[in-house]
């Protein structure tokens, strides 16, 4: 049975939003949040660990799968769900932003981004329409225009042109995107931190018409509060039926404050990378396993969760595994790290259905400012 790409709304609570996103690999519940798994693996995770933790959709990244092993290879291979084994949706970003942030050399023109490889220096051009051909290859669930993420800071001169270029490359990306049930193509919202820009943007996309809407440009080092008060006057343009994805956020109470700002779908490279760095997030904050207090420490890293660190482990054994530089001590702590994000969206979403989100996000802020013991 062919699904089409859907977005059904559940239930509101203020600007929050419960709901499902429908694609041709499944179901994703929303408030959603979706583990990076940049070059076809979530680091240090078996894909049947990452989908234990309640996980349903996982990223993948054009920038990085188009230099290694390439896009046609993963094609004639059957695809990306085929390749790294994940049954589930995937969303793959159009790699502009990596190539800003990872590539050599580059070069901007109407056309796309010129760029050599970080890997190996060899010369690639990316534009809009070769990022949706990379993207299809790939058979990401969804896939997202090619954009421009606008640096910050940025003036609104500099902005207004970032943004217009970027909604000149979603059309194109729309027109060379090839439709197929239950697939479905992403605008992202440019504009900086003005409001005049991001209404621009906003009703740019929507004259151009997309499956759903991404926030772009914001977790660039705007912080909180510039991009709280960037969401407060662009979600409320977006179209109510539609997905709205607010990209590269974040920390927890970044995403905390954003679903009751009215957005739906996460991404961060935080709980992975931090799981790599011996940070290990709790209801009361971070708490960092190198720390020599923890090691006679029997106690669970967190006593709610039941990921497999927090099931069978003490914080005493963590601090052992870091401290000896033992690959289990990254394995657990990314398991653990991305069991606590998912356990975060399953309160907010039952939360809203029950119509009581802002005292869970008032719980949660005041139990996260209390810090560890
Ligand atoms: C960390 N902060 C952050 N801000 C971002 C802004 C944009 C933006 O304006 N445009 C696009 N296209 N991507 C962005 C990303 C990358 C998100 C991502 C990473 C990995 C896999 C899939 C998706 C961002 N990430
Ligand atoms: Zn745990």
């Amino acid at each position: 049975m062919l699904t089409q790409f859907r977005f059904d709304l559940h239930a509101t609570d203020g600007a929050a939003r419960l709901g499902i996103v429908h694609t041709a690999h499944g179901p994703m519940d929303t408030p959603a949040f979706m583990p990076v798994g940049t070059a076809g693996t979530v680091k240090a995770m078996l894909p049947q660990s990452v989908a234990a933790t309640g996980a349903q959709t996982i990223l993948g990244n054009t920038y990085h799968l188009m230099l290694r092993p390439g896009a046609e290879r993963i094609g004639r291979l059957g695809g990306l769900h085929e390749f790294m084994q994940w049954k589930g949706p995937i969303l793959t970003d159009s790699g502009g932003f990596q190539v800003m942030s990872l590539a050599k050399l580059r070069k901007m023109t109407e056309e796309g981004v010129a760029f050599q490889s970080h890997i190996d220096g060899s010369k690639h051009l990316l534009t809009p329409e070769r990022s949706m051909q990379i993207q299809h290859l790939l058979d990401a669930d969804i896939t997202m225009a090619f954009d421009e993420c606008t640096p910050f800071p940025a003036t609104p001169e500099q902005a207004a042109q970032s943004m217009r270029l970027s909604m000149r490359w979603a059309k194109r990306s729309k027109d060379a995107f090839v439709e197929r049930p239950g697939y479905g193509l992403f605008g992202i919202v440019q504009g900086g931190i003005y409001q005049d820009l991001r209404q621009e943007s906003a009703n740019a996309l929507q004259g151009i018409g997309f499956d759903g809407y991404a926030v772009g440009g914001l977790a660039v080092g705007e912080g909180q509060e510039l991009m709280f008060s960037t969401l407060d006057f662009t979600t409320p343009l977006l179209p109510t039926d539609r997905p709205r994805y607010l990209m590269g956020v974040g920390k927890p109470s970044d995403i905390v404050g954003a679903v009751l700002r009215g957005i739906d779908m996460f991404d961060c490279v935080m709980p992975t990378r931090s799981g790599r760095t011996a940070q290990g997030f709790t209801r009361r904050g971070t708490v960092n396993l190198r720390n020599a207090r923890h090691q006679d420490d029997p106690r669970p890293l967190d006593e709610h969760c039941a990921c497999p660190a927090c099931r069978q482990y003490s914080r005493a054994y963590l601090h052992h595994l870091i401290r000896s530089e033992e690959i289990l001590g990254p394995m657990l702590l990314t398991w653990h790290n991305i069991q606590f994000y998912q356990d975060v969206m399953k309160g907010l979403r039952q939360a809203i259905g029950e119509g009581r989100v802002q005292d869970f996000a008032r719980d949660f802020l005041a139990t996260e400012a209390l810090g560890d013991i």
